[in-house]
């Protein structure tokens, strides 16, 4: 990868490699727009191919938090971070402390909290060395892990969805088939069983699907069979990229709703599934409700305020694919205008003021 040529092509701000001997920390912090206010974003902690593959995906994923946060009404940019290494047996104190340093030293420009690979109790590792770190202990004031707010998040979009699709946001003797049971997808599986809606899972931790199906009677499936069974909503859960060329022909659902972030593996891939029919509830709407939540305590923490503008990802929703029927354009599409044009709008307001309030004269 061409890392200039591609930070250029999508206005990416910011590209950090920290590099911690002692504690094996390789993390990579992507900046990708700060014109809303200081980016916030999760850190992912996964095992990758390449270097290269783990960059990329920090940067694709940080450009998603702009639109996400953007999307959700947040005065935030968008940043994320990837720190390479097997969650179940790389982690230790001093990386998470090392890494809490290196944010740190970006004074407030990159805020983290919890992705995949990642806990609570790392965040409070983290907030030992910096107070830049949201869903650490509630011991702290703070609101914890984010999930369980994005589960209820996904459930509200996803009903916005099926309306859209059944006439109805009643998910009441719906099949979701859902790709991956952790964090995220187990709380939802609740609020789907709940509704009285049949679920289909998979995951590559066996523990987890084991779980989902004695908890509410999910039934099981492998791997690759989640994306042909008989389904009315499909919930990707896992990891990206899940929407793709091998993936789409297999479809049965009428309705595509879940937590993962960048399910489509090409932009193209959200035109293929609208020419379908699929009505598909962009990733960065339907998940915003953990870094909603999070956010929330930058204001000092409150559940029920948190809550209600999670309730909000349902109207976002509807407006997606109001915006999409009117344009006659891909619900992708019209996500990423609502997101732009309020960017836009802010990047051209903020002109007529100054910023960080230093005034030019202060440098003399
Ligand atoms: N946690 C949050 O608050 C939050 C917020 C927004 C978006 N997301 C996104 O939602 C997704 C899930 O997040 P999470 O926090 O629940 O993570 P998690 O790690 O707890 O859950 C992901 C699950 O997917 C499984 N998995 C991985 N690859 C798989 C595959 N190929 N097939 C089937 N299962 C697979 C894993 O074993 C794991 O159980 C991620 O893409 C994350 O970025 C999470
Ligand atoms: C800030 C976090 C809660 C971010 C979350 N992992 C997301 O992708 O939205």
């Amino acid at each position: 990868m061409e890392m200039f040529k591609y930070m250029e092509m999508y206005d990416y701000e910011q590209l950090v490699l920290c590099q911690d001997k002692q504690s094996g920390l390789k993390a990579i912090i992507a900046i990708h727009d700060t014109t809303l206010g200081p980016a916030l974003g999760g850190t992912r902690m996964w095992t990758y191919e390449t270097e290269e593959a783990a960059i990329e995906d920090a940067l694709r994923l940080a450009k998603g938090m702009t639109y996400k946060n953007a999307v959700a009404g947040l005065n935030l940019g968008g940043g994320k971070t990837v720190i390479i290494g097997d969650p179940r047996k790389d982690k230790n104190e001093e990386m998470f402390r090392a890494f809490g340093r290196y944010i740190q030293g970006l004074n407030g420009r990159y805020i983290t909290a919890e992705d995949v690979g990642t806990t609570v109790a790392d965040m409070d590792l983290i907030h030992e060395e910096t107070d830049f770190v949201t869903g650490i202990s509630p011991a702290f004031g703070s609101s914890g892990n984010p999930s369980p707010v994005t589960a209820y998040g996904v459930y509200r979009g996803m009903k916005a969805a099926a309306k859209e699709a059944f006439g109805t946001d009643s998910l009441e003797g719906k099949i979701v088939a859902v790709q991956g049971v952790g964090n995220v997808a187990y709380t939802l599986c609740k609020y789907l069983h709940e509704e009285g809606a049949q679920l289909i899972v998979t995951d590559i931790n066996k523990d987890a699907v084991k779980r989902a199906v004695e908890d509410f009677g999910a039934k099981a499936v492998e791997i690759d069979e989640i994306y042909s069974v008989d389904c009315d909503i499909y919930a990707p859960c896992a990891l990206g990229a899940s929407i793709n060329d091998q993936t789409i022909p297999q479809l049965k659902a009428k309705v595509i709703a879940g937590a993962a972030n960048n399910q489509l593996r090409e932009p193209r891939h959200g035109d293929v599934i609208h020419e379908l029919g699929i009505v598909y509830a962009p990733d960065y709407v339907i998940n915003a409700g953990g870094v909603i939540n999070v956010a929330d305590e930058l204001y000092g923490y409150n559940y029920d305020r948190a809550i209600k503008k999670v309730e909000l990802i349902y109207d976002n929703i509807e407006k997606v694919i109001d915006i999409a029927k009117r344009d006659r354009i891909p619900t992708y599409k019209a996500a990423d205008r609502l997101a732009e044009e309020r960017i836009e709008r802010m990047r051209n307001s903020r002109s007529q003021f100054l910023q960080n309030g230093h005034h030019i004269l202060s440098r003399r």
